[in-house]
């Protein structure tokens, strides 16, 4: 941080308090929490999810990435007491006018199955003819909110392009289809530690730890 003697932030005085004490990850993905979890190891903080403390899943009634993250880190703030993170996320796709973006997670049905959901992303291309275009890009939307109500949060975005058939067993959701730009390997093959270098999440975490670790 540069500059001495101001003011710091609300926010940045909570989160300095929180170190080494705890965060709670307000999402019930555990591919998710597991790339929080990373993404937080050099700061300090110890997160438990919202699974751990059996926190309810928030309906979703956002109508953007922002709004659903916030919404699921006001709930688990409020309920847990304690700060909590949350991530909306989702693939957007150029040919289907960004669907299923807010609704990736639904698109997968209620048994959360993603080979059911990459082909209907699938289909829903090949639907509108072989020129169609592939291109794609992830978008996540970091939410950090304080039981007392106080909410910041943090975007980032990964572009690439889509390939068929699914390709790799790593990460989750969507990334076996998403090969991102100026690489060749899908999310889905890739190294975690790769993944984090260039991915919506580590983009959207990266300007969280600027503004306020
Ligand atoms: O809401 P929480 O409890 O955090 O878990 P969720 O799985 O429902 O999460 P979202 O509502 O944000 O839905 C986003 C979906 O988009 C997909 N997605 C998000 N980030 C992804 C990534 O890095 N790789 C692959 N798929 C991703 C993933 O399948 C998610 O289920
Ligand atoms: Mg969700």
């Amino acid at each position: 941080m540069s500059g001495s003697g101001d003011e710091e932030a609300p926010g940045r005085q909570a989160i300095r308090k929180l170190a080494p004490g705890r965060l709670v990850i307000a999402s019930h993905n555990p591919g998710k929490v597991r790339e929080i979890e990373a993404l937080l190891g050099p700061y300090g903080i110890q997160p438990v999810s919202a699974a751990a403390l059996d926190l309810p899943e928030p309906e979703e009634t956002g109508t953007t990435f922002v709004a659903n993250a916030e919404l699921k880190a006001l709930q688990a703030a409020d309920l847990s007491g304690l700060p909590a993170l949350a991530d909306d996320s989702g693939l957007c796709v150029d040919a289907l006018n960004g669907d299923p973006g807010i609704y990736s997670a639904r698109w997968a049905g209620p048994g959360k199955d993603f080979a059911v959901a990459m082909r209907r992303v699938e289909d829903a291309i090949a639907a509108k003819g072989p020129d169609a275009s592939r291109d794609a890009h992830f978008v996540c939307a970091l939410a950090l909110a304080w039981p007392d109500g106080h909410v910041e949060w943090f975007e980032g975005r990964v572009d690439g392009t889509l390939v068929w058939p699914p390709r790799g067993d790593r990460g989750f959701g969507y990334d076996p289809l998403f090969v991102p730009l100026g690489h060749d390997i899908s999310f889905g093959e890739m190294d975690p530690e790769a993944k984090h270098a260039m991915s919506h999440r580590a983009r959207a975490f990266a300007q969280l730890v600027a503004a306020v670790l």
